[in-house]
């Protein structure tokens, strides 16, 4: 087992790889006068027998690679579908896009855009986005996961290395755990502490537990603040005098789940400035 160490200091990146025992270095891609303000330890199991330093180093820096290629496909990706489907139900209820405006409008004002700090005074806005990642979950199948062991969960047998896909868009979309289930309806959260962070398995957007999503937080914070500043700065109209009950929801479905179709629509500025 080798553990690698990344560090950052300013713009230089480097990375080390430490025997897993006495955590004694063994390489470096990186010079010597490299302090590391910040780092992170990831294990990592190897297989392969490294014949020189060059042939390991082009292993270290692969993985590395994969590593920010996931995260940022994680990351980018799902909150742009998760927006783009928020902003789409929002033109299709005039009425819940009204009632979104006049309470940024209560508590920003139409002098300035929403910020960060604005967003824990949003209940509705909070609302809005429940409802949206409800009907649509950007990973409608979450993510595969494997039994490590048998075990039984509510009667069901799941046998060790079995595969288990689970059906977070059909679980938001179940007919006995909501009401008018298909209807984009934010006030259903009125009075309950059903939230998207894992703890309600009828609201799982992110997952649940130890491999939920890590972003998780980040993204929330990235939904409502731009979901809000869409919707406080502009109006939304469809473009062709199209009604919005017009407007095509396709889904585009496979592991993620986005709009099958670029959702179009007009802006008209509305602030004050
Ligand atoms: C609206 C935005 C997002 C949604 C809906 C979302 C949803 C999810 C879901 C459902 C999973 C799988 C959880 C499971 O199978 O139990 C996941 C995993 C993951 N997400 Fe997100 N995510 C979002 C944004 C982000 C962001 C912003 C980041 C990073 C900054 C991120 C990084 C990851 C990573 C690294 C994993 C894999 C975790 C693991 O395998 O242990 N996600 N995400």
């Amino acid at each position: 087992m080798f553990y690698l160490k990344m560090e950052t200091e300013s713009r230089t990146l480097s990375m080390s790889c430490w025997d897993s025992s006495d955590r004694k270095k063994l390489t470096s891609t990186a010079s010597n006068e490299t302090r590391s303000k910040q780092s992170s330890w990831y294990s990592y199991v190897s297989h392969h027998v490294f014949l020189d330093e060059q042939s390991f180093l082009a292993e270290l820096i692969e993985i590395y690679t994969r590593l920010l290629q996931d995260m940022l496909a994680a990351a980018m990706d799902s909150s742009a579908a998760t927006i783009d489907w928020t902003l789409a139900e929002l033109i299709r209820h005039p009425r819940v896009t009204k009632k979104l405006q006049t309470e940024i409008e209560s508590v920003v004002g139409m002098k300035r855009m929403v910020e960060e700090s604005d967003l824990e005074k949003l209940e509705y806005l909070n609302m809005v986005t429940k409802e949206s990642f409800r009907l649509h979950p950007v990973a409608p199948l979450l993510v595969p996961h494997a039994a490590r062991e048998d075990c039984t969960v509510n009667g069901f047998h799941i046998p060790k290395d079995a595969r288990i896909l689970i059906n977070a868009w059909a679980i938001g979309r179940g007919r006995r755990v909501w009401t008018d289930a298909d209807k984009f309806y934010p006030e259903r959260f009125v009075g309950t502490d059903i939230d998207v962070r894992g703890q309600n398995f009828q609201l799982i957007p992110f997952g649940s537990g130890r491999r939920g999503c890590p972003g998780m937080q980040l993204a929330l914070t990235m939904v409502h603040l731009v979901v809000a500043q869409l919707v406080h700065c502009f109006d939304w109209d469809l473009p062709d005098e199209m009604l919005p009950t017009e407007l095509d929801m396709a889904e585009d479905f496979g592991l993620v789940c986005p709009r099958a179709n670029n959702l179009l629509a007009i802006p008209t500025w509305r602030l004050d400035t």
